[in-house]
């Protein structure tokens, strides 16, 4: 389990996240829902260690993530798809999807052969370099590389951010199925449309801080 405990951060002295507090339950589904500029990617930033917090603090089974790096929080299990990708251009879709491993040091395959096996059309443009990738195949390569390190947390910021319905579909579909690896998730969107078919608590965002919604708030916001 993830937890949240009264969480404050400010980037160059303003404040961005206020007093979060949250809670995503082993096998649970959460969303994040908020407008342009609410905190979402600031807050999963913080969760991967990539900004210090102010106050507060984050625990992950139990454990205070407080001095752990960021590799070592992908070590741990936790996988992150960040809003813009950052896939590395020159490298190939196999490369970028085995930096996870790289980075954390973990030398079993056995996962990346089960990424492969659940979204089979990476396997088609393995060898190409991510350069050569649309807009969507390379989400579709950021989730693959996300889901390789996150066997226990996933962090998907804005996955279905300026992708093609069609792609959007199949997104849901490779997330929907992640139900039956009892994986926690969580997922941002600055509206509900993909996420009500996904989640099974959303948490809303603005200006940083944070509320629990019900499923019929949620669904009319
Ligand atoms: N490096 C930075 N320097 C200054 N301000 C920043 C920086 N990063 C984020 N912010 C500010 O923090 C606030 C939250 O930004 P964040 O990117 O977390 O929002 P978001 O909900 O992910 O928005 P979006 O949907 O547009 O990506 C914004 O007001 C943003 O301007």
């Amino acid at each position: 389990m993830l937890s949240l405990n009264m969480v404050n951060l400010s980037i160059q002295r303003v404040p961005i996240l206020r007093d979060v507090s949250l809670e995503i339950g082993t096998g649970a589904t959460c969303g994040l829902i908020g407008r342009n500029g609410a905190g979402k990617t600031t807050l999963m930033r913080a969760i991967m260690g990539a900004l210090p917090l102010e106050q507060g603090s984050i625990q992950y089974d139990g454990v205070d993530l407080h001095d752990a790096k960021p590799h070592e929080r992908a070590a741990l299990g936790i996988g992150y798809l960040p809003e813009d990708r950052r896939l590395v251009p020159h490298f190939s879709v196999e490369e970028n999807i085995m930096v996870s491993l790289w980075a954390t040091g973990n030398k079993e395959t056995r996962r990346v052969k089960w990424v492969y096996d659940l979204m089979p059309e990476i396997g088609r443009f393995a060898d190409r370099k991510a350069l050569t990738l649309s807009g969507g195949q390379q989400k579709l390569v950021a989730l693959a590389r996300a889901l390789v390190a996150g066997s226990n947390l996933l962090l998907l910021d804005e996955p279905f951010e300026g992708v093609a319905p069609a792609l959007a579909q199949r997104l849901m579909e490779v997330i929907a199925d992640l139900k039956a690896e009892n994986l926690s998730v969580l997922i941002s969107e600055s509206d509900y449309t993909h996420s009500e078919k996904l989640v099974d608590q959303v948490y809303s965002i603005e200006r940083g801080e944070i509320s629990l919604m019900t499923a019929s708030s949620a669904s009319a916001a």
